[in-house]
């Protein structure tokens, strides 16, 4: 691997052998049905593995399971065997009531005897699901999508004759559960409910999910049907627990993975610092993690070694793909056809074109987004390159996963890209390597997604007060009220019902996000060359931007947000583009205020702002040839926030030589530096860490950058000058966000932050922690219900991180807009210190 770098050049910081497991079989069942076992046999699938025989009899006999196994473990098998085996047994059944001797196929129109429903996170994921039931073709299984793209012609055939409809969360609360009345049959034949890829329902999406499961429970009950629930889930902690807080049902897990798998050798690899290059302000830089990921995948395609590589951005995997490519025609041109890139965004037939080359062997190298990362059965392969942190472990070895054919070695290579997270992690193997997969976060009591949910619960059926415990017991009671008070809903002494005619569905977004995609057009053929998510339009197509389209290079011509346009032409400059985004947070009203001596806690409404207002135009090799300043509209977001600030005299040294109002501002301007604007606001998140661990309690000195002043400052006071502030502050908020979701059972990704040493609405050093979406998801209240132990906590955990100047476990923050500069980790543990002090003393 390393033959193709020069012998100055030493990469690779850590190798790892993970040794491969022979596969466990079992027997087929005995209550699978024969068809459905000669169907899967006919698909290559000789024997099920007894993890997928363990899960697939917990859901025969009606318990409700989560199946948490490795990439490509077969669990669409383990729900497939249950459910197929059902639905064709009650065929049969009836068959045999009518009297027919023959087995006959059911007829198309057929009215069902036994349904199931199929939930997966994305349409995609669902289409490829369907794709993979209806090729077993078992007779008597009529499977069907009711998603988005389904015709509405074909929609009353759905309901009345599909007994397997695969759909997502968005058309069950908007298309099915609003509707359910058209839906009788199919509910009242109810037997199973899959929910795929279950572990992507966290933090607000998995809130709404939880209790859009709650109400599907509830619809069905009132048919008469009391569905099991299966549940698949990429390898995560407290698989059980976590299933049973999505469904509210209890839950079993099945977690002892018996696929085969090969061995496989896991190489941490840094790109070397270049010595004729240097980054701005004359930092050193290294390789782009993009440039070393498209030569280690033209190294391995010369091999013959099928690979893929997953790089964080789309237009990094374009890149990537581009790079490899331009490398293997240097060898031999037709190599270069090897290679291609993926992404969501292509359209679908161009997607399935590449899945299924690449299978077949006749792409060996491809550059892929996360959207490989999932469902996709692509597996087995040569060598994964990561380009990158994809930001959770669970995502880190999911798409290791893709690596490792049983019998044959394969490898892994962590590319680490130039930032602080990535380069701790290739220096520090252990915290990739051996830590337990993190486990999903969400709260279905969160009054902020109960109120809207309920909403539609009570406007599908009305609310019986025994039911209210399914909904949360108290929590949904209060909310209840409020809705009453609101007219919304009306109280009787039988329950609440619903009060208007026009159902609430249509205004209630579950994901978080909104709007309609963006579409991206060549302008001159009319061609669509794909989608862009309006949230990250101004990033990605703003005017002049470079967009990469399979490895093809266009130039935008006009983004036009109203229409949802971005104009292309066909242009292939020799350089690129990159936005430089401003963040803003502004106060717009203080609900909740307490003082305490220099330290004061507020919780409110704000508006937190972003916007593209610029662009560099850059060599490959980094040179910046210009900026162009763009007008381009802000992207606001209306939400609650946390926020302390502390006074000029709590944070400098005592006797402070100039006065502490001037003392302050004289630090450098951290509005835009301390910012983590990349949050929450849905399409663009492109990376993750779990929270910093809690700290063990002990007091471990923080060895921070430069000691803490212990000397010479006046009790209680952070002791900082004026030029640690901003960097103190940075890291204070970045390692209260990691630890928030401890007392919000929130997700990181649901909120953001902002620091500043000196915030125009409070006057003063703020620190502000705030919902990631609109209206707010009761985040920020409970982080002010909680400010003493959530930032003692904050405080522990970075004290008892053992690493000098701050990491990943500590104050690094992996979606910081700023690449986590500055950050002063010793600094950090003073300002919390002080603030700890002021609200002890000075609390009620
Ligand atoms: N018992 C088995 N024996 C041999 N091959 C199997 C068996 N079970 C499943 N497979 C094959 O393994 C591949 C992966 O299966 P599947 O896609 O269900 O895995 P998965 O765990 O859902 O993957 P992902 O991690 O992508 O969600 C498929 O090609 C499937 O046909």
């Amino acid at each position: 691997m390393t033959a193709g770098t020069p012998s100055r050049e030493h990469p690779v910081t850590h190798v790892a052998d993970l040794p491969g497991r022979a596969a466990r079989y079992a027997e087929w069942p005995s209550w699978a049905d024969p068809a459905v076992v000669a169907a899967l046999r006919d698909c290559g699938v000789s024997a099920p593995w007894a993890h997928q025989v363990e899960a697939a009899a917990h859901a025969y006999e009606g318990r409700h399971v989560v199946i948490s196994t490795g990439t490509a473990s077969g669990k669409s098998l383990a729900y497939q065997l249950p459910v197929l085996s059902r639905l064709a047994a009650g065929e049969k059944a009836k068959a045999s009531v009518r009297g027919s001797r023959v087995a006959e196929p059911p007829a198309r129109d057929a009215a069902p005897v036994v349904t199931a429903l199929y939930l997966s996170p994305t349409k995609a994921l669902g289409a490829d699901q369907l794709r993979s039931v209806s090729s077993l073709d078992v007779p008597g299984v009529r499977a069907a999508a009711f998603d988005g793209d389904t015709p509405m012609a074909e929609r009353d055939w759905v309901r009345a004759h599909a007994n397997w409809v695969f759909t997502n969360p968005d058309m069950l609360h908007r298309g099915i559960l609003s509707a359910h009345g058209r839906w009788a049959t199919f509910f009242r034949r109810l037997s199973c409910v899959v929910v795929d890829e279950c572990h992507s329902y966290r933090g607000v999406f998995g809130s709404h999910v939880a209790l859009l499961l709650r109400r599907l429970r509830r619809v069905a009950e009132h048919y008469g049907a009391s569905p099991v629930f299966v549940l698949a889930s990429a390898t995560t902690a407290s698989p059980a627990s976590f299933a049973s807080r999505l469904t509210g049902v209890p839950c079993v897990a099945v977690t002892d993975d018996a696929s085969p798998r090969g061995a496989r050798t896991v190489a941490l690899w840094e790109p070397p610092l270049l010595e004729e290059l240097t980054g701005e302000n004359g930092a050193p830089v290294r390789r782009s993690a993009g440039a070393e990921t498209s030569r280690i995948l033209a190294d391995l395609v010369l091999e013959g070694a099928r690979s893929l590589a997953f790089i964080r951005s789309r237009r990094g995997a374009e890149l990537a793909a581009l790079g490899a490519r331009r490398i293997l025609s240097e060898v031999d041109p037709a190599l270069a056809e090897s290679v291609a890139a993926y992404r969501s965004g292509y359209l679908p037939e161009e997607r399935r074109a590449l899945e299924a080359a690449l299978l077949s062997g006749r792409l060996l190298g491809v550059a892929t987004t996360n959207a490989l990362e999932l469902g996709v059965d692509i597996a087995g392969l040569d060598a994964v390159v990561l380009a990158g942190y994809p930001g959770t472990l669970a995502s880190f070895w999911q798409q290791a996963g893709r690596a490792g054919r049983s019998g044959d070695s394969a490898l892994v290579v962590f590319v680490a890209r130039d930032d602080p997270l990535d380069t701790y992690l290739v220096h520090h193997p252990a915290a990739l390597l051996s830590r337990p997969v993190e486990t999903a976060v969400l709260d279905p009591a969160n009054p902020y997604v109960l109120a809207p949910q309920l909403a539609c619960a009570v406007a599908e059926l009305p609310l019986t007060l025994s039911e209210l415990e399914v909904f949360g017991g108290a929590a949904a009671q209060e909310v209840l009220a409020e809705l009453a008070e609101q007219k919304l809903v009306r109280r009787r002494s039988s329950g609440w019902y619903w009060t208007s005619r026009d159902r609430p569905h249509a205004e209630v977004g579950i994901r978080g996000t909104g709007g309609e995609q963006i579409a991206v057009v060549e302008a001159d053929s009319g061609r669509m060359l794909g989608t862009v998510d309006p949230g990250s339009a101004c990033v990605t197509v703003h005017p002049g931007a470079v967009y990469l389209h399979q490895g093809s290079s266009y130039v935008v011509d006009e983004l036009d947000l109203e229409t949802g346009l971005a104009l292309v032409h066909a242009e292939n400059p020799d350089w690129t583009t990159t936005p430089r985004e401003i963040v803003d947070i502004s106060v717009l009203s203080t609900q909740e205020k307490q003082d305490y001596g220099g330290v004061s806690v507020c919780l409110g409404e704000v508006a937190v702002t972003s916007q593209v207002v610029g662009y560099l135009r850059r060599r490959p090799s980094g040179e910046v040839l210009d900026h162009t300043p763009l007008d381009l509209p802000e992207q606001s977001l209306r939400t609650r926030a946390v926020w302390y600030t502390v006074s000029a005299e709590l944070l400098g040294p005592e006797e402070p030589r100039r006065s502490a109002r001037s003392a302050v501002p004289a630090a450098p301007d951290v509005r835009d530096s301390g910012t983590d604007g990349e949050v929450g606001t849905g399409g663009h998140r492109v990376g993750t860490e779990s929270a910093g661990p809690v700290g063990t309690g002990e007091e471990a000195p923080a060895n921070g950058r430069g000691p803490v002043r212990e000397g010479g400052r006046a009790p209680g006071s952070a002791g900082l000058v004026p030029a640690r502030i901003p960097g103190a502050l940075h890291a204070a908020e970045h390692a209260a966000i990691g630890l928030l979701p401890l007392f919000a059972t929130c997700d990181r990704w649901d909120i953001g932050g902002v620091s500043t040493a000196w915030h125009e609405d409070t006057g003063e050093a703020t620190v502000f922690v705030h919902d990631g979406h609109p209206g707010g998801a009761g985040f920020a209240e409970r982080g002010y219900a909680a400010i003493v132990p959530w930032l003692a906590a904050t405080r522990e955990a970075i004290v008892s991180c053992e690493c000098p100047t701050g990491c990943p476990s500590c104050v690094q923050s992996p979606k910081c807009g700023n690449g986590n500069e500055p950050l002063d980790k010793a600094g950090a543990v003073a300002v919390l210190g002080t603030v700890l002090g002021a609200l002890r003393q000075h609390g009620p």
